[in-house]
């Protein structure tokens, strides 16, 4: 009788927009990771992050929306339970699967279910919790939000990502790190660029080895379906079906981070413009916009701009606010050189 190998699954997960997404096209580009199956899971209605994975022919993409260390548990359970047949009967072919949580993700839910159900246990096998860290958004989005530090807790391997930002303090998060994490390997990672062979083989994730705090999230996570999230928290999906103005947009963006940037958690959106014929993708995390990315292969013919934010503390009638001001804008000109995306117009 051939024995079945388990087939190794690497959890990546990290606070929002600390460059998940990013890690994980670097790994889906490199010839030894190929024969991957990516489960994606976003939050937010509208989908944004199949737009932005960029998958490899050999790779398969699986999305999931909602969060899954809550409300679709089920889902990851699913999801894992077709792959394992399809592997079985031939009409997949994988080695290994990575899952990228949400950002606001508890791990310790998923992990308890990889863990724990016989369909999957007996198939799979956890080849370690791998965290990105944001070095640039500083110290007090890991104070705040206890997703975050169990992220960290939790992990096997930590990628410090953004440390050429100058916004970024190396040795005050490392120091955070290790007070949550005692031990565990940083590995500085800028704009995705690592080894895939860093994140394989880690070793299977054992709870035992983790901090006391952390064995504690485990135990909580088997009688309890996951922390709730804060009720403040949640996410905007928004789309405008005509191309907006690159100028109006920059307007906008100023003016939302100058009232609320602290409680903008997260920004992601793909945003047409009225004469640029692909889009461009903008990342924004707390204070910091990431220099926007012109999507040069667009194919689609779609024009629409969608973006998803996740706020802390908005009210209806202020978001509402919001996106009468973006639409009220008169489309212009693209005049401003030194505007976000007029400067990558110009
Ligand atoms: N300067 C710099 N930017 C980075 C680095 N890593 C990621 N980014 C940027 O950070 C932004 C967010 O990165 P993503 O990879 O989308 O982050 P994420 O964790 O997948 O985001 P969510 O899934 O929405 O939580 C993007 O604009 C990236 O280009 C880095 O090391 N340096």
């Amino acid at each position: 009788m051939t024995e079945v190998v388990p087939i190794p699954i690497t959890l990546l997960t990290g606070f929002l927009g600390s460059g998940k997404t990013t890690v994980l096209n670097t790994l889906l580009r490199h010839p030894d990771f190929g024969r991957t199956a990516v489960i994606v899971n976003e939050f937010g209605e509208i989908g944004l992050d199949h737009e932005l994975v960029v998958s490899s022919t050999e790779s398969m993409v699986l999305l999931q929306s909602g969060c899954m260390c809550c409300s679709l548990r089920g889902d990851l359970l699913d999801t894992l339970i077709e792959l394992r047949n399809g592997l079985d009967c031939g009409e997949f072919d994988f080695q290994r699967v990575v899952i990228e949580t949400t950002g606001l993700a508890d791990p310790a839910p998923v992990l308890h279910t990889i863990l724990t159900r016989l369909e999957v246990a007996e198939r799979f096998v956890i080849d370690g919790v791998v965290t990105t860290v944001d070095a640039a958004t500083g110290i007090d989005g890991l104070t705040s939000h206890e997703e975050a530090q169990r992220q960290i807790g939790l992990a096997d391997l930590i990628l410090l990502t953004k440390t050429d930002l100058p916004q970024a303090d190396e040795p005050a998060i490392r120091n955070r790190i290790q007070s949550l994490n005692h031990g565990v390997p940083v590995q500085p990672v800028v704009n995705g660029a690592i080894d895939p062979a860093r994140l394989t083989g880690l070793g299977h994730f054992d709870p035992a080895m983790k901090s006391q705090a952390a064995q504690e999230w485990m135990r909580q996570t088997s009688v309890e379906e996951g922390s709730p999230h804060l009720q403040a928290i949640r996410s905007v999906s928004w789309t405008i079906d005509q191309p907006i103005s690159g100028t109006a947009f920059d307007i906008w963006m100023d003016l939302l981070m100058v009232r609320r940037g602290a409680d903008l958690l997260r920004f992601k959106g793909l945003i047409h413009l009225d004469d640029i014929p692909y889009p461009f993708a903008v990342h924004g995390v707390q204070h910091i916009f990431h220099p926007p990315v012109p999507l040069h292969d667009w194919h689609g013919a779609e024009r629409r701009t969608k973006f998803v934010m996740i706020v802390r503390d908005f009210t209806d009638p202020e978001l509402e606010d919001l996106f009468a001001a973006l639409n009220a804008v008169p489309v212009t000109e693209h005049i401003l050189p030194s505007g976000y995306l007029s400067a990558e117009v110009a």
